[in-house]
């Protein structure tokens, strides 16, 4: 069977803008995949391509086997896409609305099961325009899923949900895997990879710059646990470094947020607050764990994810 998605250096170009340069990938079916990266880093460029809204300027893009350029009206029945932003029709109810998608495919999902599934069930009568921003997002991903598609495409699912919204995504999604559906979704939320994702894409600049599951990723590029803490901003981090052991390396990652790289001992925790202390600064949220993704992010970059 061929793969869910298929991607091979793919080229995208606006203009003097080069929004996906060379990328590849490969998606199993049945398989969760997230598209991780900044602003601008090319992941809806590349999700449209893969829908057949957009050209590639070069590369193949093969969709359940198919070109998505070429064969969109096989495809397009196959597939739910969530769009970036949604948007409908400002005086349609949501019931409405969902019903609408619903009678355009073959053998639907029950609208009122979505509906109450997503949380929805009580603004079922509610007009688009009055919706809140999270309700928006939820009807626009019933409405991606109620043809009951093999593969399904989110553009950031859950930005501007709350985080009850969000569990209530995640959690359809991850019954949707369960259920043999593809899923392909771009986020910025490292969280939400972490959780959801068999493979996790990280994109940067329009390229791959590292993917696996997000404990590979992490086990990857993280040995040992990690300090980070928040002050005032502008620390002097070369001062701090040199009154830690040789070998260790403090950076301001973000404007007050800093982070020490190097084996943490009980010795380095107390240096680092004891150093804070001389400067007449308290170190605050002082964390010992784990790196995450968002730590893979900045090592890999020397950026940081939410920028
Ligand atoms: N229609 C367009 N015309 C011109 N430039 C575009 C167009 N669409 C995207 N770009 C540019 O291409 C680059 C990649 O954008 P894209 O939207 O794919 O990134 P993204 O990773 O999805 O970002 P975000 O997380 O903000 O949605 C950006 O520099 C963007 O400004």
């Amino acid at each position: 069977m061929s793969a869910a998605v298929e991607i091979t250096g793919l080229v995208k170009r606006f203009g003097a803008v080069t929004a996906v340069d060379g990328l590849d990938l490969k998606m199993p079916r049945a398989s969760l995949l997230a598209l991780l990266g900044p602003n601008g880093a090319g992941k809806t460029t590349t999700v449209e391509i893969c829908e057949g809204f957009l050209r590639p300027d070069a590369g193949t893009v093969r969709v359940l086997g198919l070109d998505p350029a070429r064969d969109g009206s096989a495809l397009r029945p196959r597939i739910g896409v969530m769009p970036q932003g949604g948007g409908a029709y400002p005086g349609v109810r949501a019931e409405e609305m969902l019903r609408l998608v619903a009678a355009c495919a073959a053998s639907p999902l029950d609208p009122a099961w979505l509906l109450d599934t997503l949380g929805l069930a009580s603004a079922k009568r509610t007009p688009y325009k009055r919706l809140s921003g999270g309700q928006q997002q939820r009807l626009s991903l019933a409405c991606a899923l109620v043809g009951r598609p093999e593969l399904v495409f989110l553009d950031e699912p859950t930005a501007g949900m709350d985080p009850q919204a969000r569990r209530l995504v995640w959690d359809l999604l991850t019954a949707l895997r369960g259920d043999g559906v593809s899923v392909l979704l771009t986020t910025h939320l490292m969280e939400e990879a972490e959780t959801l994702a068999d493979e996790v894409v990280i994109v940067d600049d329009g390229n791959v710059i590292a993917q696996g599951s997000p404990s590979a990723l992490t086990a990857e590029h993280a040995e040992d646990a990690q300090l980070r803490f928040k002050a005032r901003p502008g620390l002097n981090t070369d001062l701090l470094t040199a009154a830690l052991p040789e070998g260790y390396l403090v950076r301001e990652s973000s404007p007050g947020g800093y982070r020490v790289a190097g084996l943490v001992s009980p010795q380095v925790v107390s240096t680092v607050t004891a150093w804070c202390a001389q400067q007449g600064v308290l170190a605050e949220e002082l964390h010992v764990g784990k790196r995450d993704l968002e730590e893979v992010f900045l090592e890999l970059t020397g950026r940081e994810l939410r920028t």
